[in-house]
């Protein structure tokens, strides 16, 4: 079975967790891609949900679907958020943001009540850091932001270097929220909790890729099946 093959699978045991008239938060990235394409094959079934999104791309996707799409103003608790990680620990720690939507998904997943994460088992780390840390800064200041961030992540027992995310065109990455990110290269991330409190204080960092407390359970397939982390029933 190939990557692609185990998120799909992944985003099929959780599209058992949806029952009618359920409210959604919609991921992004490849895996959530996923699951919006097997959630939109329920819906042209007959399926009634309400779903949010956490990207302009994953919104686009499920419009093009049929899903009925809503907004957290309209919609402001949602049951359930189904969305991936680039890494998640045995505590159900994770780093997002590798698609630089997390600032979004943050906000989803805090307004769910259940947040299920869905991943090829190679996500599953025994200390998160190895993919570098997602922090969101806004364009203003940058410099100085980025100094702040660098004591601020060496204050916290943390040490690295920071990028800022360009694309292939070598143009600087901006957000759906007009933003731009430093991409933290730490290696390992002894204090996830201290590095999350430390990168709030900064003033400029909109939202950092630690999501700590935020995921009920995860689904992880793996070349052996799937293998449950926390609450997925
Ligand atoms: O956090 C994210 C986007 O900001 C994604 O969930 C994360 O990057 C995982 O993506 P993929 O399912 O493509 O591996």
């Amino acid at each position: 079975m190939t990557a692609d093959d185990l998120k799909k699978l992944a985003a099929a045991r959780a599209l058992e967790l949806v029952r009618p008239g359920m409210r959604l938060g919609l991921g992004t990235g490849s895996t959530a891609k996923h699951f919006v394409d097997l959630l939109g094959q329920r819906v042209a079934a007959g399926l009634d949900v309400i779903c949010v999104a956490t990207s302009e791309a994953t919104q686009a996707q499920a419009l093009a679907l049929g899903i009925r799409m809503s907004t957290l103003d309209e919609t402001p608790e949602l049951d359930l958020t189904v969305d991936g990680a680039d890494e998640i620990d045995p505590q159900l720690r994770l780093i997002k943001g590798g698609g630089a939507a997390h600032l979004r998904e943050k906000i989803v997943a805090a307004a769910s009540v259940r947040m299920i994460v869905i991943a090829d088992d190679s996500k599953l780390v025994e200390k998160l850091g190895r993919f570098p840390l997602p922090i969101e800064v806004v364009p203003f200041g940058l410099a100085a932001t980025r100094r702040a961030v660098a004591a601020a992540i060496a204050g916290s027992g943390s040490a690295g270097e920071l990028v800022l995310r360009k694309r292939p065109d070598g143009a600087t990455v901006v957000t759906d929220n007009g933003n731009y990110i430093l991409d933290a290269h730490l290696g390992a991330i002894e204090q996830p909790e201290a590095l999350a409190f430390a990168l709030g204080q900064v003033p400029g960092v909109v939202e950092h890729g630690l999501f700590i407390g935020l995921a009920s359970g995860a689904i992880l397939a793996g070349a052996d099946g799937l293998r449950l982390l926390g609450a997925t029933g």
